[in-house]
């Protein structure tokens, strides 16, 4: 369905991505995982074209999206979600507003665009929390409104950008449940940037390790994490196995186990 091919950016002298490729079956949730600057929001950001890349092809059921004019950019972009790490939402809209905002603009009537929010918005559970603005919602709340605006063109393709990473720790689990959902009932097709490292053992189809702008590792999580063939890899099996036996000997020690 998504196929990468080559991609290449270059910031100044920084080589940010370099010759990436990367694909992507429908149905599947993949999650790109690596260290902190290691090129992964720079490649999301390429395949709809935030970010513009210097070179290669971005496959999206058979055209490529970097050749794509302006108008037939915006076509495309509706069939792709996509989910921010901050979540944008406008503060003087209520909920439902800012999962209309996009619909509406983009020719849908209001009667449509508002039933098409409102199921997005159930998907998420927030169909409580319709009219209120964003001021009123936690961070959690919001960032399922923010899910919900990306669900409201019923994308075929959804790409997560940290989506869990400007939440305070007790919000974060709220958002990977709805991401879980959605990646349990093949919603779309999901490439998932994330360093929630549970999420991502737990459930991605596959997940992809990149390093210095390029794919270094691509499996299973029960092999890239169990018996990884990379550098990175290995260091990600460590912090899980350092994680597991911390907090097994602390709740020990708190005789909660
Ligand atoms: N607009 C930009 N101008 C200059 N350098 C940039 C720009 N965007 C990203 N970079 C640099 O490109 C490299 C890759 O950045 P990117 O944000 O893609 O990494 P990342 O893997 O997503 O990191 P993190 O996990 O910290 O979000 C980094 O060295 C970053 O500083």
């Amino acid at each position: 369905m998504l196929s990468i091919q080559n991609l290449y950016k270059q910031f100044g002298s920084l080589v940010a991505v370099n010759n990436l490729e990367l694909s992507v079956a429908p149905g599947e949730t993949v999650v790109i995982m690596g260290p902190s600057g290691c090129g992964k929001s720079t490649t999301i950001r390429m395949i709809n074209r935030l970010i513009e890349p210097d070179q290669g092809a971005v496959m999206f059921d058979n055209v490529d999206i970097t050749r794509l004019d302006d108008a037939g950019l915006r076509t495309m972009r509706k069939r792709i979600g996509y989910v921010f790490q901050q979540f944008n939402l406008i503060s003087r809209l209520s909920a439902i507003e800012n999962v209309m905002l996009g619909l509406v603009m983009g020719g849908q009537s209001k009667e449509e665009a508002y039933g098409k929010a409102l199921a997005a918005l159930g998907k998420v559970g927030m169909e409580q929390a319709i009219d209120q603005k964003p001021g009123q919602l936690s961070g959690g709340q919001q960032q399922r409104v923010g899910i919900a605006r990306a669900l409201a063109f019923e994308p075929e393709l959804m790409l997560w950008d940290e989506p869990t990473a400007s939440l305070d720790p007790m919000l974060v689990r709220e958002v990977l449940i709805v991401m879980e959902e959605l990646a349990k009932y093949r919603a779309a097709t999901m490439l998932v940037v994330t360093h929630e490292i549970a999420f991502a053992l737990h459930v991605a189809d596959r997940i992809v390790l990149m390093e210095k702008g390029a794919v270094v590792e691509t499996g299973l999580p029960s092999q890239v994490f169990v018996e990884p063939a990379s550098r990175v890899g290995r260091q990600y099996k460590e912090l899980i196995e350092y994680q597991l036996s911390t907090s097994a000997s602390t709740l020990a020690g708190k005789r909660i186990a």
